[in-house]
């Protein structure tokens, strides 16, 4: 599950316990409800730090869950999607700065999670960066590529990470400039992501305007993510979605 703590003007969320924080809807509404309380209780200069226990940051949608509900897994993946798609909505009009602390593996949906945050830091000696989907043959919804247009800049590493299912440990991510910076061990990750936080509270900007300039920033990124996908024509999900 999750807890948020604060610390000073600092907001901690931690995707807790040893598991792989897969993104089915308990875990997804959990860490929905975490972000209104953010954006609730927040004042003027606050940061909010995205974190997890364990060797996952988050390796994706919870894919037994969705065949737990029998052969046509779509209406569970679409479930997942469109929570997921609510919750990026939410972490792009947050009005504050938002950090993701990436300690372990960041799968799929889980990468677009840490990567929906302003910025990414990252443990470089365990934990990847990968958009499985190609690997296991599950077509990705137009509203992932446009959060990877939208926070990876090079083609190349679009490229990488879309078409060739890339795992980028923490270096080779930097070098894209996916994170923003790679750090040893977990601890050390955290502590570079409050060091970030208290450095831009320190600016004592104006939330709201913050969070303006972030939603003009990322105005494209917006109107992709109202597009509802379960009303498109998923053929190629329909057959997919039952072998999986
Ligand atoms: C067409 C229309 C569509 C319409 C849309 C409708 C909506 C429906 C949409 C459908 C869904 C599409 C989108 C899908 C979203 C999802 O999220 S689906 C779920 C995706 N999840 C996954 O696929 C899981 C992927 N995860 C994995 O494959 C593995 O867990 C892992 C991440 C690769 C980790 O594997 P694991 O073996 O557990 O890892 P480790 O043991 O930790 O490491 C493996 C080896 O790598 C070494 N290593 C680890 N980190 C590093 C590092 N930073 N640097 C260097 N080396 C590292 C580690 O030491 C291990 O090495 P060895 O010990 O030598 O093996």
């Amino acid at each position: 599950m999750c807890n948020l703590e604060k610390r000073g003007n600092l907001f901690i969320l931690t995707l807790t316990g040893s598991d792989e924080h897969r993104l089915n809807p308990t875990l997804l509404d959990a860490i929905q409800s975490a972000l209104h309380r953010v954006r609730s209780e927040s004042s003027a200069s606050s940061a909010l730090i995205t974190t997890a226990h364990g060797k996952f940051f988050s390796n994706g949608y919870d894919l037994d869950w969705a065949k737990s509900g029998g052969q046509d897994t779509k209406p569970r993946l679409q479930l997942m999607s469109s929570k997921l798609r609510s919750l990026v909505k939410d972490l792009i009009s947050l009005p504050l700065p938002t950090i993701a602390a990436v300690t372990g593996h960041a799968s799929a949906g889980g990468m677009i999670l840490a990567v929906s945050h302003d910025y990414v830091v990252m443990r470089r000696d365990r934990g990847f960066l990968y958009m499985s989907e190609l690997d296991i043959g599950l077509p990705i919804p137009a509203w992932f590529t446009a959060v990877i247009g939208a926070k990876i800049g090079s083609p190349a590493a679009r490229r990488s990470v879309l078409l060739r299912s890339a795992k980028l440990a923490a270096d080779a991510a930097a070098k894209w400039g996916i994170v923003e910076s790679a750090h040893d061990g977990a601890e050390e990750t955290v502590r570079a992501a409050v060091r970030l936080g208290e450095e831009l509270v320190g600016r004592k900007w104006d939330g709201h305007v913050y969070g303006q300039i972030r939603m003009e920033m990322f105005s494209d990124l917006l109107r992709a993510l109202d597009f509802d996908e379960t009303v498109g024509d998923s053929k190629l999900l329909n057959n997919v979605a039952s072998r999986l």
